[in-house]
């Protein structure tokens, strides 16, 4: 740790300005550069040329700039929606939200600027929302509420008389930008003399590359920030503004409570109304793409679904109401605690046809009697310790480390008034954040599967676990290597085997992941067509995402070599581009169609 703060004085003194020398009117904006692994960011810039891959880096920092809000057909329509939100938006001061002709998405432009020096140099303006039904055929039951940025904030900088600020972690920053607001746990530093009712500039510490080619935040939560050029991550914090707000507690206060909102956000700088709480089990938030990935199995009233990694349960909810809650829609995750969300999602939106199980995915072809005849490989040691080593392929499923501070662990040994071990602190802190544990649990019981018979199901989604690098608003994208993607693709392959056996002949198979890997979408493509011959391409309606990449991609190094499509396949796949005019998050989507099986 220390190694790290020296590393990061030396670079502060190496870059070191003196402040007279400064332009702080560019400083307070929000303008950042997504940091990427040097490998990595050498990969992506051959799979999608440097201009374009540079476009993604740079979407990706922003959040999209509409809101997309999925109604429960089974309990509304998209009219009564709007109207009741157009209610909701007067009562909370916004009488000027305006309904508008249906639309497909906003084009970027219309809304959130592209550019980086346009982020830099956008005005700050009154906001505008507009309501509108979504356009493309079969969705209108998707309502888009359009938000604005990124403004200019004018944080009030007089030369000479430093702002009171907060640095939040990059989590906490990315939710905020999201339109939460900051909360206790995400504050790591404020200035001196923040008092209740002080106005606050917040800004993020974002991740920095250490001596030993790693990453950290060489920060303790609880600094005092004196608005001067000796203050952690002063530089790097340049164009990493995200608004002004409202300080809820005093500084003493923030580092001392445990939870509750420590800065009010007054001004931000993307502007989306938040749906906290809202019409709750008529409207849920989802992203574009996963309304469309539900499309694209296609399910049927009637039918038996499987959704072999369902939390927290968007898609299987969005596939349960598509069959009119008609049918058998099977749910599992090897979350206990997520399955537990799951079930309260689906009672929330009144569906009936769900049923949940905790199941590892590697595991859910049972193999009993009816699967003796399986090849090996389907329940070999292979896949055994594939789970076993596979912790860390989960990208977001990570525990947060945030939660084992120094604060915690003292609050928890004060308590306590004896020693006790870092293994049992990390589990009781686990349960201070997934709640009271599978034993424990107010209300839902989950129930565990031995896993299904081989060719049981008529459609498998599998929306797999990836390294989520289509995500927005991300602020740090260094945390993958080529070797933890390369796992990721490992990991997809063995689950989607598992898919294989599991649909019926004449069945449908969905894959999707919500990054922008070309080795954990068209290469998975390419593995699937390669090894099962009975599985091919097929057409998905509504097609709104472009095509995939073609080709192959090989570093000099020989690091990474993926075969993509061929020519004449990539039509058929949606791949939705996070820098494209749709500005939806980075997401991929194949469906397979299953012939007769000869395994
Ligand atoms: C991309 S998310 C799924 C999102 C979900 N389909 C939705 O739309 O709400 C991936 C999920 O896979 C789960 N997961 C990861 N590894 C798994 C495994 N081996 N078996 C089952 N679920 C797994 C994670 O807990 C996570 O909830």
């Amino acid at each position: 740790m220390q190694k790290g703060r020296n590393f990061i004085k030396a670079i502060h003194r190496s870059f070191f300005t003196p402040i007279s020398q400064m332009d702080h009117s560019t400083r307070y904006r929000y303008g950042p550069t997504l940091k990427w692994n040097p490998m990595v960011e050498e990969y992506f810039i051959k799979a999608y040329g440097a201009d374009h891959f540079s476009r993604i880096s740079a979407a990706l920092t922003r959040p999209s700039c509409y809101s997309c809000i999925h109604v429960n057909t089974l309990k509304s329509t998209s009219d009564a929606v709007i109207e009741k939100l157009l209610e909701i938006f007067k009562e909370r001061g916004m009488p000027d939200v305006v309904v508008q002709e249906s639309a497909t998405t906003w084009k970027p432009d219309n809304c959130c600027k592209t550019t980086l020096e346009s982020i830099g140099s956008a005005e700050s303006s009154k906001t505008i929302n507009s309501i509108s039904k979504c356009q493309f055929p079969g969705l209108d039951y998707v309502v888009f509420v359009k938000g604005s940025g990124p403004h200019a904030i004018h944080y009030g900088y007089n030369e000479g008389k430093p702002l009171k600020e907060v640095i939040v972690s990059r989590k906490c920053a990315e939710a905020v930008l999201r339109g939460a607001q900051v909360y206790v746990p995400g504050v790591l530093a404020c200035s001196a003399h923040v008092e209740r009712g002080d106005a606050v500039a917040v800004s993020v510490a974002v991740e920095q590359s250490g001596p030993n080619g790693g990453w950290g935040i060489a920060m303790t939560r609880g600094t005092v920030l004196q608005g001067s050029q000796a203050d952690p991550y002063y530089f790097e914090r340049d164009g990493f503004y995200i608004g002004q707000g409202t300080a809820m507690m005093s500084r003493a206060g923030i580092f001392r409570a445990s939870e509750g909102i420590a800065v009010d956000m007054k001004d931000r700088v993307f502007r989306l109304p938040s749906f906290y709480d809202l019409l709750e089990g008529e409207i849920f938030l989802q992203n574009l793409p996963s309304i469309i990935t539900a499309h694209a199995l296609d399910p049927q009233p009637g039918e038996r679904i499987l959704d072999m990694c369902a939390a927290p349960g968007g898609k299987i909810t969005a596939i349960a109401i598509l069959m009119k809650d008609k049918g058998e829609v099977v749910a599992v995750d090897r979350s206990h605690n997520k399955v537990l969300g799951i079930q309260k999602l689906a009672a929330e939106l009144d569906l009936s046809c769900i049923t949940t199980y905790k199941l590892d995915a590697l595991k859910s072809v049972c193999c009993g009697a009816e699967s003796d005849n399986l090849p090996n490989t389907w329940c070999s040691e292979d896949v055994q310790n594939m789970q076993k080593s596979d912790l860390s392929f989960a990208a977001i499923d990570v525990f947060d480390e945030k939660l084992l501070s120094q604060k915690n662990i003292d609050d928890l040994q004060a308590k306590d008034g004896q020693y006790t071990s870092k293994a049992e602190l990390r589990k009781r802190i686990r349960k201070l954040k997934n709640g009271p544990g599978r034993n424990h649990t107010a209300g839902g019981r989950v129930e565990k599967s031995q896993g299904f018979s081989p060719n049981s199901f008529d459609r498998v989604l599998l929306d797999a676990p990836c390294s989520a690098l289509g995500l927005r608003p991300r602020l740090f994208a260094g945390e993958e290597t080529i070797d933890s993607l390369k796992n990721h693709a490992k990991y997809q392959r063995r689950m989607f085997d598992q898919a294989v056996l599991l649909v019926l002949p004449g069945g449908v198979i969905v894959y999707s992941t919500c990054t922008i890997n070309p080795g954990e979408n068209e290469a998975l493509v390419r593995y699937a067509l390669d090894t099962y011959e009975f599985l091919s391409l097929a057409s998905q309606h509504p097609k709104i995402g472009g095509p995939d990449l073609t080709g192959s991609c090989q570093l000099p190094n020989g690091f990474v070599e993926d075969r993509w499509r061929t020519p004449g396949e990539e039509n058929l796949v949606q791949r939705f581009d996070p820098s494209s005019d749709h500005d939806t998050i980075g997401f991929f989507i194949a469906k397979f169609s299953v012939g007769h099986k000869n395994i």
